[in-house]
């Protein structure tokens, strides 16, 4: 494992269901060598079974989740160990939590119409397309203070990672 650059933060990739998370998350990690993880498997069995069924998350349902990737990313900090994790991350607040760590938060923003296209493209996963508006209505866009980055998702995979990577002036040691 690649060890941490003193100063270098995680990086959470955040965004509604279908902003790409998963994918540039992933393709960010293998690109700098870190370490990664899927905010969506660090979910409860009850909170699957609600976002399957079609009901959207609640503070409460989303509270000890973000714990626990708080506790991921404290983990990395203590090991010295960079990572990229994703978590929606749609509020303020839920920023906020995360936020007591150094992060650095990564905003794929998109439309509601090429999200919703890619969702219903997307076979292999829980969350139903009809949860996108719920999303898009609790989405609070990160405000200026936050320091976020923000990428237009309609890009290609490549181009976004390429974009994160310079922006935050990353490289593979
Ligand atoms: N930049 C992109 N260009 C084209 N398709 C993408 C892009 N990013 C993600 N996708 C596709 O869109 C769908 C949703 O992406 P995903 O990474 O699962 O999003 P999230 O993790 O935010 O729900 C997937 O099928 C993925 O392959
Ligand atoms: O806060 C939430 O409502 C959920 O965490 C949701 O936003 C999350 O992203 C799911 O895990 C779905 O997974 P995808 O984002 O991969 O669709």
């Amino acid at each position: 494992m690649t060890p941490l650059i003193e100063g270098q933060p995680i990086i959470v990739v955040m965004g509604v269901s279908g902003s790409g998370k998963s994918t540039i998350a992933a393709g960010l990690a293998d690109e700098l060598g870190w370490d990664f993880e899927d905010g969506d498997n660090l979910h409860s069995d009850e909170n699957v079974a609600k976002m399957s069924a079609g009901i959207p998350l609640d503070d409460a349902d989303r509270q000890p989740w973000l714990e626990t990737i708080s506790s991921w990313i404290v983990e990395h900090e203590m090991a010295g160990v960079p990572g990229v994790i994703t978590c929606s991350a749609l509020k303020r607040r839920y920023r906020d939590v995360l936020r007591e760590r150094d992060v650095v938060f990564v905003h794929l923003a998109g439309s509601r119409g090429l999200i919703g296209d890619r969702l219903t493209q997307r076979s292999d996963h829980y969350m139903p397309p009809a949860l996108l508006d719920s999303q898009l209505d609790s989405l609070e866009p990160p405000e200026p203070s936050e320091n976020a980055i923000t990428v237009n998702a309609e890009k290609t995979p490549a181009e976004e990672v390429a974009e994160i990577v310079a922006v935050l002036a990353l490289r593979r040691r």
